[in-house]
């Protein structure tokens, strides 16, 4: 059985590390409702895999909603450098960070390929010209999720699980070191489920990034390296990926909400 040692990681390691997230005593939630609460969290300076569990309604998006500046929060949040969270914005955030939120919808018609080759924005505006080098990358990455049949047709008239593997298309453009994804293979049939597990896996181990992801898949985690972190229990932490550790997080979920 594969073991990954738990990170001991050090604030310093942040000042060079992008891939670092740091989070300490965190308070974030709505007016009426606290949902993290002395929230803290070191991701190792390395690039990580982490699966994020919980119950419904247990924080996960509102987690992810603070760490991409949609949501204030007490506490401190360092991600990708030494700066506070509250302080970068716009492009400055975005060359760290790459979101994939749960639910994604288009108002206007679209190819796919065109959807996709928009991940560069960051590096040319949304609307502007795109290059035949840009389009190759849109094209390897619908090819990494097994779209490349869907590029040619109209974004809207996809179902659910093929809108989602473009969404994934879409966000391997971004070139950010960190990925926050919410619950990316919810709609996703069983073999493309382990698909994008696998490729998640890859974009860490070849590509450097470290990979924040909320699931409620546990079944699909076992064969993957990285960490678990269910923000369901009272003190979350980082635990290796283990056939152990996900059947003692199912075993833990399984009681239910406290
Ligand atoms: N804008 C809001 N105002 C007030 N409450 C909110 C708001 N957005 C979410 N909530 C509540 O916060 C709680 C946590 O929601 P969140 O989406 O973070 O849960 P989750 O862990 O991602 O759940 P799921 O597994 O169902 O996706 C829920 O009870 C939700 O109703």
């Amino acid at each position: 059985m594969r073991k990954e040692p738990v990170p001991v990681v050090h604030q310093s390691q942040l000042l060079t590390a992008p891939q670092s997230l740091f989070v300490e005593n965190l308070i974030a939630g709505y007016a009426d409702k606290v949902l993290l609460r002395d929230f803290s969290l070191a991701l190792p300076p390395t690039p990580s895999f982490v699966a994020v569990l919980g119950h419904n309604g247990a924080g996960k998006t509102t987690l992810f909603r603070v760490l991409t500046g949609q949501l204030p929060y007490q506490g401190s949040v360092q991600l990708g450098g030494p700066e506070e969270l509250r302080t970068l914005s716009g492009p400055r955030l975005a060359r760290r960070l790459g979101y994939l939120p749960q639910r994604g919808s288009l108002d206007f018609s679209l190819s796919v390929r065109e959807l996709v080759v928009m991940g560069r924005y960051r590096h040319h505006g949304l609307f502007s010209t795109y290059k035949l080098a840009d389009y190759a990358r849109a094209d390897a990455a619908l090819a990494q999720v097994g779209a490349t049949h869907l590029a040619k047709q109209d974004f809207r008239q996809l179902s659910g699980g093929e809108q989602q593997l473009v969404w994934l298309a879409q966000l391997s453009l971004q070139d950010a070191p960190l990925y926050l994804l919410d619950e990316p293979t919810q709609q996703l049939d069983v073999y493309h489920r382990r698909r994008i597990f696998e490729l998640l896996n890859t974009w860490v181990a070849t590509e450097n990034k470290t990979i924040l992801c909320s699931t409620h898949d546990l079944d699909s985690l076992p064969p993957l390296a990285g960490y678990l972190l269910n923000i369901s229990r009272p003190r979350p932490q980082l635990v290796p990926i283990s056939l152990e550790s996900v059947r003692a997080e199912r075993e833990f979920l399984e009681r239910g909400p406290a």
